[in-house]
């Protein structure tokens, strides 16, 4: 923004007739348009045109709306602005990301321990310790140019409409499409970057050092625009339909579909739930009958609560194809345009953007090559993929749990009650104290999972980790419910309603239960963890 003005000239451009001007951090905004539409109501704006109205600016928004409407409204900035003054509680940019190397595959990064630069706004808790200076044996320079490539995706593309999108129950088609060509897609698989099957490379980490850690705080970053729908959308249905495919699918079934989906033209998604049979994959209905030509399996059911099925192309399916039981199960990859296929909406508490869909199939005909696994042998493509899935909400809940946290801290610092700052109340504080307590817990937990996964092959971890991390899950979902519960008490009204300052939180509140039920809910996580725990000690000769 070129343009440079006086304080005199915004001081004459205070009523209608010349224009309503006002002044946010030395830059200059014409609101005179904008005045009809204002949230806030247009009397606000006129009680301080002309005038530097920073303070009540930031008394009622947060940075997002700056962001948004910048562009839109901003005609220039004070002549006393010194050139790149930093924006307000902005985070401390460093230079643009150097792809790293990608010559070395670093499966154990024990080496990198030294601190990688500060990075974010750098307040307590707020980010995970290795982003505020904190030595780390898991994080290198490679996340670290990641994590800034990331964040400013996020926060300059998606964070500002999410609240929108969620409304709309919908996130724009050229966001997904960009997680493909940003390589993210083929970055969130639980496995090796698959660049035999995507030309889209990540701009910052060669494909030959992509690691798990990288995924890991990919998902991270893209889960602080704070809405569990978002996350969904952009890698619900994918992240737990594409790897079974990719993993167990015929060659040729991978060469001709893997590509489309990885380049975000095409969409997938995992249908396993039932009406009847929740997620109890023992005892599911939907059969699929093979052809008297031994060419088809001809599919007939229903699926319940399936996450983007409305906008996929390719459905990952669990099917009988033989006796009662977990070894009369397959899984099947149904293609929409096969016909047959019924998707409706459902209407779900939270998590609106993700597309939760109840799904029909009459008479499909799927053909043989479709089959993923071994026929009758699907109950263990399906438990290989529990993992990831579950590692999957549990990078999200940490990450939303912190941003009810940041966001409350942010806001007890501007609050003032009964004269005081929220910050500077006793209560307060403890509040924040057992969040944080929880989130730090729960983060480093995890940890230690990825790097377990890291170590292991997916056999041995769904074998070894199974247990841990179904336990790792409850404790997550629990600290994210716990800590939206806090920080909706601490914002109050504002939480309670939707949008504005508190809208972050009021919407992940409502997210709470996506995450507390589906992939195992925190009853039978913790039964889990327990039972198959002790299994697998009982295999490596515990003593009891
Ligand atoms: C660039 C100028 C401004 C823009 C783009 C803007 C935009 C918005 C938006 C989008 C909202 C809806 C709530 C949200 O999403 O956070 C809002 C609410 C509000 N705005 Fe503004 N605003 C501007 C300036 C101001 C100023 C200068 C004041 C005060 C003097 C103000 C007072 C308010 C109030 C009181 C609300 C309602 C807050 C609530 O519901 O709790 N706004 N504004």
């Amino acid at each position: 923004m070129s343009k440079t003005f006086t304080k005199d000239d915004v001081a004459s451009h205070s009523k209608a007739a010349d224009g309503l001007w006002i002044i946010v951090d030395e830059d200059v905004y014409d609101v005179t348009k904008f005045q009809d539409e204002h949230p806030g109501g247009k009397k606000i704006l006129q009680r301080v045109a002309g005038k530097d109205a920073s303070k009540q600016f930031w008394k009622y928004h947060n940075e997002s709306i700056l962001k948004k409407y910048k562009g839109q409204l901003q005609i220039g900035s004070l002549d006393t602005k010194k050139a790149a003054a930093p924006a307000p509680a902005a985070a401390p940019k460093k230079a643009a990301p150097k792809p790293a190397a990608s010559s070395s595959s670093d499966v154990t990064p024990a080496a990198t321990a030294a601190p990688q630069d500060p990075f974010g706004e750098l307040i307590p808790f707020s980010d995970p310790s290795w982003y505020q200076g904190y030595a780390s044996p898991y994080f290198n320079e490679s996340h670290a140019a990641l994590r800034e490539e990331a964040r400013s995706w996020v926060e300059s593309e998606i964070e500002p409409y999410v609240t929108e999108w969620d409304e709309a129950k919908e996130v724009p088609a050229h966001i997904y499409k960009q997680m493909g060509e940003r390589g993210y897609l083929a970055g969130l698989m639980g496995m090796k970057f698959p660049q035999q099957h995507t030309p889209y490379r990540v701009e910052s980490v060669g494909p030959d050092r992509w690691d798990l850690f990288h995924e890991m705080l990919l998902t991270d970053e893209l889960s602080r625009a704070g809405s569990g729908g978002l996350v969904w959308n952009l890698l619900g249905g994918f992240g737990i339909g594409c790897p079974p495919m990719a993993k167990f699918g015929k060659k040729e079934l991978v060469d001709r579909i893997l590509p489309g989906i990885l380049a975000g033209d095409k969409r997938i998604c995992l249908a396993i739930t039932e009406p009847d049979a929740g997620s109890d994959v023992a005892n599911l209905t939907c059969e699929a009958k093979l052809s008297e030509d031994g060419k088809h399996y001809i599919v007939n059911g229903e699926k319940k609560w399936i996450t983007n099925g409305i906008w996929a192309d390719y459905f990952t399916t669990a099917v009988r194809t033989g006796e009662p039981g977990m070894n009369g199960v397959s899984v099947l990859l149904i293609e929409r345009e096969a016909g047959g296929v019924s998707t409706r909406r459902m209407d779900c508490q939270g998590v609106w953007s993700s597309g939760t869909t109840y799904i029909t199939f009459e008479d499909v005909k799927v053909p043989v090559e479709n089959l993923i696994g071994k026929e009758n042998q699907g109950f263990k493509v399906i438990m290989t993929n529990f993992n990831h899935e579950r590692i999957g909400i549990v990078i999200q809940c940490v990450r939303f749990a912190r941003v009810c946290y940041e966001e409350s801290v942010k806001y007890a610092h501007k609050r003032k009650t009964f004269g005081k700052r929220l910050i500077d109340h006793p209560v307060i504080r403890m509040k924040l104290a057992h969040m944080a307590r929880q989130i730090e817990a729960t983060y480093n937990w995890l940890e230690n999972i990825i790097f377990q996964c890291q170590c292991m092959e997916d056999t041995e971890a769904m074998l070894k980790l199974g247990g841990a991390i179904a336990g790792l899950k409850a404790q997550a979902t629990t600290t994210f419910e716990f800590c939206a519960r806090e920080a909706s008490q601490i914002f109050g009204g504002l939480s309670y309603s939707r949008g504005g300052q508190g809208g972050k939180v009021e919407r992940l509140y409502r997210d709470v239960r996506a995450y507390a039920i589906p992939g195992g809910s925190e009853e039978i996580m913790l039964d889990l963890s327990m039972r198959q725990s002790l299994r697998v000690h009982g295999m490596f000769g515990m003593k009891l």
